[in-house]
């Protein structure tokens, strides 16, 4: 020990040293003096990744090394949280990032695969200081088994804090297969509760990070987990590993600019879920794109203009076919109307016009329309008229400016293809039972009654992938944003002239001043389009903030945990969100309570991902005891007799009980419960799990007890305690029983109101 403790000093010397050297160098280039554009923009990116690998190195100061390998040829390797080079930079590294190849064996060898390992050593530490060291023979005549033995017996009975661990120290075999599986393609994670698939999704996220640096700093790595509870409850393990530069978020929280927290009736929730709200809302905007009854009239310089119902839905097809989202199509539509209304005035002027070519500028090739379907046996417009064109292309071209300058014409544009966002499309569709029942006449009356409300009253969590539907369907409505963005760039370029013109005036005076008269001035080598480019303002949000806020982010790798809740839409989501169809996805099926959450894989991803996904499964748990995994097994082959509890793999000798008591009592029975076993146990934290229904009686009795929390099953759930009183559980569905049962690390206990009740 006295040598681990001499090794570990001189590394946290390395680590002092390491920290100042590379907070002197983000000094040194903060304060840089005298830079260009380029050079200022070179500069944010090294302090960027400067201020990164400060934050790493400050991070790692609990566990900085936890192992050691004595390999069978002699080597000793130390593995730690992040490694560390030699200085020489080219002797053995005195520390080996756990993620690094090097450092695999530390988690795969068993005694029956030694993979060259000796002895393999966990270092227990607190600060600086070694307290034990505990070692695994591997070689010859040593017993088969995983990486870990005591400590990792020690790391499962230590108290729980309400926050997650790393277990980076720990980490099992079939657990270091996931958290190493290559990166490309969609891999599903399959395990039962406590066998580690939020910790292994976590360590994963960290190992792409770390071998795939460049390209996940830049594309992001989103997180997606259930609830904002949970992601508390998570989010200490990235950063405890070096790593601060992924996107955490709720579904809920995935359409930027929402915040999706209206209540709602499951009910609806589970419609709103199904992947036929896709073409609801395909159907929806179609029903947008409007056509008169019969005639649309519109008054144009004291003119009525006539469009008849053919004619528009002929143009209305046109467009379609172009197959562009509804707002970006709008100035095709736009202006295949105003052509088709100009050719009808210069008709009533009674001249023919000769196969009109439409405005370059304003769409593509395309044939000019008829008003008044006269062109039916003309389809595309272009075969010459017999009358001789009277009316020139520059005098159609007037018609047509007029009518674009008309704001009636503007108004009948609108109603016939009118401007949307997803949030009108999707009020306008759930305030009106007509909308509804032409957009969805699939779903029963029932169902369309589930969907209907009033306008107003924010967004619910189901409405967030509705959103994006709609909005990937109705593209980008930017014109007020191209708009400004087009002045911000006329004002630069003003801007930017005149200092080049500042220049060239001063050259005299430069000459004058004994300057070379061949020597080159900026307005010799730059034009004022490029000078305002580099005046353009930078961006200087990290890639996490802008993927935060950029609704069509394209994320390097998507990790999803509780990954069986997510609804058909979610899923329709997060596909469109990794184009690169690079996912972890982890998750229990068993432990399904989302009416339109999985109940098998395939039939969950595979209208999504078309069968193009891999599956692994994790099968030991190290959350319960084997007394509290029994009856949770028990709960499981009710769900599903197919289905396998993952094996326990300590025991605490302490069985669970059952009680039933009057309901009456229920509430106080739980909070003498909780006080008793927290007697019996005093560290750690305590849950009472319950229905819903029974919540604030519970909150009352028990919420003043310190480090208690009162949840119901669905907040429970990737949750843990180490105390857990499940009030009750019969009246839970067989699933939110299943996760009831399953929180508890050291004792549960079961509250039944008795029957009379
Ligand atoms: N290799 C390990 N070493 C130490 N602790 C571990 C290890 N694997 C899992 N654990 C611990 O076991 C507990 C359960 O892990 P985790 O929450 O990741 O399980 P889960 O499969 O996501 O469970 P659930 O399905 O209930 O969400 C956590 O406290 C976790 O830190």
């Amino acid at each position: 020990m006295k040598g681990e403790q001499e090794y570990l000093t001189a590394l946290y010397t390395r680590l002092d040293r390491l920290r100042e050297h590379t907070q002197d160098r983000l000094d040194q280039v903060l304060h840089a003096a005298g830079l260009g554009h380029q050079g200022l923009s070179e500069r944010d990116t090294t302090a960027a990744e400067l201020s990164r690998r400060l934050g790493q190195l400050h991070s790692v100061e609990n566990g900085l090394c936890f192992g050691r390998l004595t390999m069978t040829d002699g080597r000793r390797l130390a593995i730690g949280r992040i490694g560390i080079l030699a200085e020489d930079h080219e002797s053995d590294p005195p520390l080996i990032d756990w993620r690094a190849p090097a450092a695999r064996p530390f988690y795969a060898a068993t005694g029956a695969r030694t993979e060259g390992v000796r002895i393999r050593r966990h270092l227990l530490t607190s600060g600086r200081t070694v307290t034990a060291v505990r070692d695994e023979e591997l070689g010859a005549g040593a017993v088969a088994g995983e990486s870990g033995g005591p400590a990792l017996l020690e790391a499962l009975n230590a108290p729980r804090t309400g926050r997650m661990n790393d277990i980076v120290a720990t980490i099992q075999a079939e657990q270091d297969a996931v958290i190493r599986s290559p990166r490309a393609g969609v891999l599903v994670v399959q395990g039962g509760p406590g066998t580690g698939k939020t910790a292994v999704a976590l360590h994963r996220a960290a190992y792409l990070l770390y071998t795939h640096r460049e390209r996940l700093a830049r594309e992001v790595v989103l997180v997606v987990g259930p609830g904002t509870a949970f992601l508390r409850y998570i989010g200490e393990v990235l950063p405890s590993l070096g790593e601060s530069g992924m996107l955490l978020a709720t579904p809920a929280e995935l359409y930027p600019g929402i915040t999706a927290d209206r209540p709602e009736d499951p009910r609806t929730a589970a419609i709103k879920g199904t992947a036929a709200m896709a073409g609801v809302i395909a159907a929806a905007l179609h029903e947008r794109q409007w056509l008169p009854e019969d005639v649309l009239e519109i008054d144009h310089e004291g003119e009525i203009l006539r469009l008849d119902r053919a004619t528009a839905e002929r143009l209305r097809r046109r467009v379609r076919e172009e197959g562009l989202p509804h707002n970006e199509a709008a100035p095709l539509h736009r202006a295949l109307v105003i052509d088709a209304l100009a050719h009808g005035i210069a008709d009533r002027l009674g001249a023919g016009v000769l196969a009109p070519d439409l405005p370059e500028t304003d769409l593509p090739q395309t044939a000019a329309p008829a008003v008044d379907g006269e062109a039916a046996d003309d389809p595309y417009g272009d075969a010459p008229r017999e009358d001789a064109p009277l009316i020139s292309e520059d005098e159609l071209e007037d018609i047509r400016a007029e009518l674009r300058d008309n704001p009636r014409v503007s108004a009948a544009l609108r109603r016939l293809w009118p401007p949307l966002t997803p949030q009108r499309l999707l009020t306008d569709l759930f305030a009106s039972p007509d909308r509804l029942a032409a957009a969805a006449p699939q779903l029963t009356a029932g169902e369309r009654e589930l969907l209907l409300r009033a306008p107003g009253g924010g967004w619910s969590p189901s409405d967030v992938a509705l959103l994006d539907e709609a909005a990937e369907l109705l593209g980008a409505d930017d014109r007020a944003e191209r708009e400004a963005a087009a002045a911000e760039h006329a004002e630069r370029l003003r801007l930017a002239q005149e200092a080049l013109d500042v220049a060239y005036g001063s050259r005299e005076t430069e000459h004058d001043d004994g300057s070379d008269p061949e020597s080159l001035h900026a307005f010799d080598v730059l034009d004022a389009e490029t000078l305002a480019g580099r005046y353009a303002e930078e961006d200087h949000r990290t890639p996490a903030e802008r993927a935060a806020a950029d609704r069509t982010w394209a994320f390097g790798h998507i990790v999803v945990d509780e990954a069986q809740e997510l609804s058909a839409m979610t899923w329709r989501l997060l596909v469109r969100r990794c184009p690169a169809r690079s996912m972890t996805l982890v998750g229990d099926i068993a432990q399904t309570s989302a009416p339109g959450g999985a109940r098998s894989w395939a039939h969950t991803l595979d209208p999504h991902l078309g069968g193009r996904w891999r599956i692994t499964e994790l099968t030991v748990n190290y959350r319960l005891p084997a007394e509290i995994a029994a009856p949770a097994a028990e709960v499981l082959h009710a769900i599903d007799p197919a289905l396998r509890a993952p094996r326990a793999v300590r025991s605490t000798g302490v069985p669970p009980w059952h009680r039933t008591v009057p309901a009456a009592a229920l509430a106080t029975e739980a909070a003498r419960a909780v006080a008793g076993e927290r007697a019996a146990h005093p560290a750690g934290t305590a849950a009472v799990i319950a229905p819903p229904a029974w919540l604030p009686a519970l909150t009352a009795a028990v919420g003043a007890l310190p480090r208690v929390s009162v949840v119901d099953p669905r907040t429970a759930k990737g949750l843990e305690y180490d105390i857990v009183i499940v009030v009750d559980p019969h009246s839970m569905a067989p699933a939110d029983r299943y996760v009831a049962l399953t929180r508890a690390t050291q004792r549960l206990g079961l509250l039944s109101p008795s029957r009379a009740d």
